[in-house]
């Protein structure tokens, strides 16, 4: 451990594991908090290129800091084995747990949606797309309070440069990133977007057996409303999803859009709450 962690915080019991690192709960006596301390065990890192998106989630995470619902990066340590990186603790359960044990009524879904899109909203204007919104990566800190994070494939869109390269997870990837174009941060909007589907309807709008089936049915793009699903969901519910899961990526859209729109500005409310 490195030496720095050791003198600043206490380390507790594992709370998670990825493909490179291990999370911690950790404690700081200094301010008498709990935070998550994930720990990078550098000889896991397999080329240049693993170290590279590596640095680049910690150098991300510092430029979309500041803001209350994105997972603030407190400290970086590091020394020859490994990486450390204390951040807030998330120990509710996280959107992937919550939607699959339930459908949520509209005034749940909006009360996901709009800390969400703010936390977009903040990473856009620094510039930062994150291009993995999923719900596995939204969680949630001990007061409920909702915290984007995974920036591990986040990438920087500013002075006008477009973003390449296939990244997200087959579900909730828009369709522009499949086709191999140049994408912008819109591909963002489009991911939320799934969120929102699934949130309402307890199933995926673009849906397949395989990856290759997914890609596909994303690509089509054929947006539907099942009666059976949909028949109490409000249309202004449906109206955001039409805006947000558009394929036109010109039409689409942006997340100042989406914030703007009454769906959201009434928290969705009187609609299908019982
Ligand atoms: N800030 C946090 N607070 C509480 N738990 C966390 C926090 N960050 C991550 N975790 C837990 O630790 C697990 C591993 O997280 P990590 O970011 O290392 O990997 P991952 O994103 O799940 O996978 P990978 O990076 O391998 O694609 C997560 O699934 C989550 O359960």
């Amino acid at each position: 451990m490195s030496e720095g962690l050791k003198r600043d915080y206490q380390l507790c019991e594992e709370i998670g594991r990825g493909r490179f690192g291990t999370v911690f709960r950790c404690f700081s006596p200094e301010s008498g908090e709990f935070f998550a301390c994930k720990s990078i065990d550098k000889r896991l890192l397999l080329d240049s290129i693993d170290r590279e998106c590596l640095d680049k989630e910690a150098k991300i995470m510092q430029l979309v800091s500041g803001n209350p619902n994105v997972i603030q990066i407190i400290d970086v340590y590091e020394d020859d084995s490994y990486l450390h990186m204390v951040m807030d603790l998330c120990d509710s359960s996280d959107l992937y747990d919550r939607v699959s044990k339930r459908i949520f009524s509209e005034t749940e879904a909006a009360a996901v949606m709009s800390p969400l899109m703010e936390a977009i909203e903040h990473c856009h204007r620094h510039g930062v797309a994150h291009r993995d919104i999923k719900p596995d990566n939204i969680l949630f800190d001990g007061r409920n309070r909702l915290k984007l994070s995974d920036f591990g494939s986040a990438d920087c869109f500013s002075d006008g440069r477009s973003m390449r390269g296939i990244v997200g997870t087959p579900y909730y990837v828009a369709p522009e990133v499949i086709s191999g174009r140049d994408y912008n941060e819109k591909v963002d909007v489009w991911s939320a977007g799934v969120i929102l589907y699934i949130m309402l309807a307890g199933i995926p709008p673009f849906y397949g057996e395989s990856a290759a089936d997914i890609f596909e049915a994303v690509l089509r793009a054929n947006l539907r409303f099942p009666t059976r699903i949909f028949h109490s969901v409000s249309p202004a519910a449906k109206d955001l999803l039409r805006r947000m899961l558009c394929k036109d990526v010109s039409r689409r859209f942006s997340v100042e859009q989406v914030l703007r729109h009454p769906w959201i500005t009434s928290g969705a409310e009187g609609r299908r709450d019982q």
